[in-house]
């Protein structure tokens, strides 16, 4: 907080706005009182509507009651509005917050800015002031406390870049712990997709740090306001890339008062872990769309043509399924079902047959007749002949060990190499005893659907660094939220895996969501100027066809780069990160995965104290030194970042560049560049 930009400490007015948060305060205290001492409605009996009914009566009183608790370092109020006179009902101003609180007469203390009337607080300026006359925005402590506040009239001649400091002051407050809310200055431009409808989908494409990440936090919690009902029945699932990255976003959405939002990275989504690595290569075939139709085309192909008819035998009686009426129901079926109703079907078409030839004979059968004849030994017998019952590792087994059938079934969409890519060299026994690999999980996943069809849907989905995501992926995804809408987001110059599905409208098209609209976040709002413009002279190589982003401030040093010779690398990276500790906030220390442990343990010999990312749960939270696998910087940011040798973070992958990009991204004030090996050409320009 830039406290010179704030009322000065001691002011009457200031008091009384202290005054004001203690009474809003209280009263959220007594709301919590009030929904916790409340008796929980119960309904006699025991069958399963009662019991639903009670079990969903107690956890919305949980939800309700947790919602209201008064969580000591989240403010409760962040802005004020004041209208024009009989703008709104009896109140010429309003108070807003991350929830509603309410004096328990009716009325309201602090407003939720999700409401309608805190919209101008967001988008109200001096052109279209909204009948606005005065915005006031509030400083806190760390401890919640209210430390001073600044205003921004609407009318007059006054000051107007004070948003703008506040901005700045607002990105720029020291961390270390869990991502903060931006609820007191989402911007306009963030706004509009934050309030953007339900439906349909949404996917935002923007640079490093315009606020993606953020923007989809306070989406959800945006919708849950506006939609809650409709979201409870599907719910919310937030899928990001890893666990260091839920660990550092998972106390936003608290903080905004919603505590019923699943944070998973998509391998939780599927049923089984993966047990084994996959090559590169194989990763990329298999997260091919291509493999959607193969996977097809290899289930089906254990659909064979009946050769034979059947005799059911009953009493006395016969009565013969010709061949050729088999083989026409068999292809009948092949084109309208899915592989597991389809069984079922065609067990009940055989038996129509025969219920049709006794009608023939005068007889009347029923529907039990029916299901006899479905259940029988010469019907059982031929379904299971040309139609069987196959589990989808038993098809993927076969895909990958049997190189003819993996030929068979790709026809003409894999060239030689990707094919051998695919097989495995030790094929495992049988597919029960097959370990499988994370793309694997999810073909096993998109097989488990062609054979029976998923039901019930996500009512939303958020995906965060979809750039990433596979195209087989992203139909896993699509159909866990098939009626539900999607929130995308991601950068395609921040893609690293070799299996990223590439531009947008294929996205949206893996995902079934062909109505979803495109927006661009281009304000870098978390890096300084200067390192964005260093960084992006990476995109003429890593992504073409995108703009440049904008940065929205500077800051002074934000950038050094140090060339040393690879018996100084180590004390140069020392020197950095004590200058920076010797400041406010959270400094990273980011290197290729195979040299960070290396110098995580020189940093240590040194005398600091470093933890290493991934290695605990919460190492971010309480350290403010913090050595980050290069891998695992998505997503993430720090006060200061200190990168070794970029070279060997290109050199280890394939979109080596394209992750060099993602870690030079990721200093809110300071990037210090250490190095002995060259840099890549594009950024030893000027
Ligand atoms: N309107 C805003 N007010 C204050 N801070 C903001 C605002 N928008 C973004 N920020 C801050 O900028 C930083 C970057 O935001 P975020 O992580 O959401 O960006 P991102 O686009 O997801 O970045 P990346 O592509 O690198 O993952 C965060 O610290 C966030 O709090």
């Amino acid at each position: 907080m830039v406290e010179s930009a704030l009322s000065p400490a001691g002011s009457q007015e200031l008091e009384d706005e202290r005054a004001f948060l203690v009474e809003a305060r209280a009263a959220l205290a007594r709301m919590y009182k009030e929904v916790f001492g409340r008796e929980i409605p119960v309904i006699g009996g025991e069958d399963n509507d009662e019991r639903f009914t009670n079990e969903a009566n107690q956890r919305a009183y949980e939800l309700r009651t947790r919602a209201l608790i008064d969580l000591p370092d989240v403010p409760l109020f962040f802005g004020r509005l004041d209208y024009e006179a009989g703008t709104i009902e009896e109140l010429d101003r309003i108070y807003i917050g991350r929830r509603h609180v309410h004096d328990g007469n009716g009325v309201p203390l602090v407003i939720d800015w999700r409401a309608p009337v805190s919209v101008p607080f967001y988008r109200a300026t001096r052109s279209d002031r909204q009948r606005v006359l005065l915005r006031r925005r509030y400083g806190f402590s760390d401890a919640a406390e209210l430390t001073g506040f600044e205003d921004e009239p609407l009318i007059g001649t006054a000051d107007l870049d004070q948003a703008d400091a506040f901005l700045r002051a607002e990105i720029e407050r020291p961390r270390t712990g869990p991502m903060r809310d931006i609820v007191a200055t989402i911007q306009p431009e963030q706004d509009d997709l934050v309030r953007a409808p339900l439906h349909p989908t949404v996917c935002v494409q923007g640079a490093p740090g315009t606020g993606k990440t953020a923007v989809g936090l306070h989406r959800v919690a945006y919708l849950l306001y506006t939609e809650r009902e409709r979201l409870s029945r599907g719910g919310v699932v937030i899928v990001g890339p890893n666990k260091s990255f839920l660990s550092y976003i998972r106390k936003v959405l608290p903080a905004l008062g919603e505590v019923d939002v699943r944070q998973i990275t998509i391998d939780e989504l599927f049923n089984q872990p993966a047990a084994v690595p996959d090559e590169s290569e194989a990763a990329r075939v298999k997260g091919d769309a291509r493999m959607a139709r193969i996977l097809h085309r290899a289930l089906w192909s254990y659909v064979g043509t009946p050769t034979a008819g059947i005799l059911y035998s009953k009493g006395s009686q016969r009565y013969r399924v010709h061949d050729y009426e088999t083989v026409e129901i068999v292809s009948a079926l092949r084109e309208s079902t899915r592989y597991a109703p389809g069984r079922v079907a065609l067990a009940q078409r055989i038996a129509h047959a025969v219920l049709v030839l006794m009608e023939r004979r005068g007889e009347s059968p029923d529907d039990r007749v029916q299901n006899a004849v479905a259940r029988s030994k010469p019907v059982k017998e031929l379904v299971d002949a040309v139609w069987p019952r196959v589990a989808p590792e038993q098809v993927l087994h076969r895909l990958f060990s049997d190189a003819d059938f993996l030929a068979q079934s790709a026809g003409d969409e894999l060239t030689e190499d990707e094919r051998a890519a695919l097989l495995w060299q030790k094929p495992a026994r049988s597919w029960k005893s097959a370990k499988w690999s994370g793309a694997d999980t999810v073909l096993l996943d998109e097989l488990d659907d062609l054979i029976e069809r998923r039901t019930g849907s996500l009512g939303h989905l958020v995906l965060d660094e979809a750039q990433d995501l596979s195209a087989m992926q992203l139909r896993a995804l699509g159909r866990r939220c098939r009626t539900g809408s999607v929130t995308v987001l991601g950068d395609l110059a921040q893609a690293t895996t070799p299996w990223a599905a590439g531009p947008w409208d294929r996205v949206l098209a893996h995902l079934d969501k062909t109505d979803g609209v495109v927006a661009e976040l281009d304000r870098g709002f978390r890096v300084p100027e200067q390192i964005i413009d260093f960084a992006a002279k990476l995109l003429p190589e890593i992504a073409p066809t995108l703009g440049v982003p904008r940065g929205v401030r500077t800051v002074a040093d934000a950038l050094t780069i140090v060339e040393t010779d690879e018996q100084s690398l180590v004390d140069t990276l020392v020197a950095a990160c004590k200058t920076d500790l010797a400041g406010e906030g959270s400094v990273a220390v980011i290197a290729a995965d195979d040299q960070i442990s290396h110098l995580r343990d020189a940093l240590s010999a040194a005398g600091l104290e470093p933890t290493l990312l991934g290695e605990t749960d919460e190492e971010m939270d309480t350290t403010r030194l913090v050595c980050v696998p290069a891998t695992l910087a998505k997503g993430l940011e720090f006060d200061a970042v200190v990168v070794a040798e970029p070279a060997r973070i290109v050199a280890a992958e394939p979109r080596g560049l394209h992750r060099l990009y993602v870690v030079l991204t990721r200093a809110v004030s300071r990037l210090h560049i250490v190095h002995a090996s060259p840099l890549p050409t594009a950024l030893s320009q000027t």
